[in-house]
């Protein structure tokens, strides 16, 4: 008997019950057993605004320094949260099949975003969402909270807000899609790029674990959100920059993989410039492309200006897929991974 993988895991509802999901994924694929270790981070134990303590990244660089010490074999983050940066020495080493990547809405008596009168207090600690509530002009009032899932539910029932905005893939994990009164067309909300994906990340040189975790890997997912972080690092801008993006996968005419990537970049004053492009997407290589091109046309059309936070932005970006750092690290070398499965469109219900 070989032992246990030790699986590094925030604390948190949410993440212990995305942990405990790959980690029973990847005991069935490989009759591995896994054992989870939680490390508490600093995101974890401040209530400071997220944008004053550097985003979401606080989150994972405890996470990734438990991998680099040895002190555990792999780790798993919401895909959104992974800063757009390269880790050295950390390979992404699966991409589990993508949970439904839009966001929700969690309002009182059962309304929709469009039956909630003017000035009505909506709840999101988050400038994308902020910013494209604005811009749908329905006259809400944005309100900033922070704190988990459950917090956030809770100033819905208390009736301190009037609702707020979530990611469906972190309800759907805890079992709390009851809660939902709308799921929000991405016409309106487009999700934060790599929202509803996991990364299960281990040490670069761990070429067992590695082969292990291939296995969870879901190349279609990959892709997608290759394509989207890719616009987002072209953009450079980080996890908490008012940019949605969302990629579908599917076919052209001859059969050849595509994706439609869709992307929104929103001014807190309500303005938002939205644009699109479709192109092949059967490769890394095709789906960089994609969401560089993307960010270029963003960029043309004026998007530095609208968000000035996308700094400098306009003067760097290139056409050049190649110019552009890595947004996701690259599956290690020793992994193999299969070729494109069915794409589906069904989990996006
Ligand atoms: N920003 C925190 C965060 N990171 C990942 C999720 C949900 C799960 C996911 O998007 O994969 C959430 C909560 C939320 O945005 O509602």
């Amino acid at each position: 008997m070989s032992a246990p993988l030790l699986l590094g895991t925030r604390r948190s509802a949410l993440a212990t019950a995305q942990s405990g999901h790959v980690a029973a994924a990847l005991t069935a694929a490989t009759g591995r057993e896994v054992e989870l270790v939680e490390i508490t981070t600093y995101g974890d134990v401040t209530r400071a605004a997220l944008a004053q303590i550097g985003g979401t990244g606080v989150f994972v660089g405890a996470l990734r320094d438990a991998l680099l010490r040895g002190e555990v074999d792999l780790a798993v983050h919401s895909l959104k949260d992974l800063p757009t940066a390269p880790a050295p020495g950390i390979a992404l080493a699966a991409v589990p099949l993508r949970e439904d990547p839009r966001d929700v809405l969690v309002a009182r008596d059962g309304l929709t975003l469009a039956e909630l009168p003017p000035g009505s207090r909506i709840g999101t600690g988050s400038p994308r969402r902020a910013a494209q509530i604005a811009a749908l002009g329905h006259g809400h009032e944005v309100v900033a909270v922070r704190g988990n899932v459950d917090t956030r539910l809770g100033f819905v029932s208390s009736g301190e807000l009037d609702a707020v905005v979530l990611a469906r893939a972190g309800l759907a994990r805890l079992g709390r899609t009851d809660v939902v009164t709308e799921t929000l067309d991405p016409l309106q909300l487009l999700p934060a790029p790599g929202q509803g994906a996991l990364a299960v990340e281990c040490r670069t040189d761990d070429a067992e674990t590695a082969a292990l975790l291939a296995a969870l890997d879901d190349p279609a997912s990959r892709l997608a959100v290759l394509a989207e972080r890719s616009l987002l690092a072209a953009l450079e801008a980080g996890c908490s920059a008012p940019v949605g993006a969302l990629a579908e996968l599917g076919e052209d005419d001859e059969g050849r993989a595509e994706a439609y990537l869709r992307a929104v970049v929103a001014s807190s004053s309500g303005d938002a410039l939205r644009l699109s492009v479709t192109g092949p997407c059967a490769s890394p290589a095709d789906a960089r492309a994609l969401g560089a091109r993307l960010a270029a046309d963003l960029l043309e059309a004026g998007a530095a200006e609208l968000a000035p936070s996308l700094a400098a932005a306009g003067t760097t970006t290139s056409l050049d897929p190649s110019a552009s750092s890595s947004p996701l690290p690259d599956a290690p070398a020793s992994a193999h991974l299969p070729d494109l499965g069915p794409l589906t469109g069904e989990r996006v219900t």
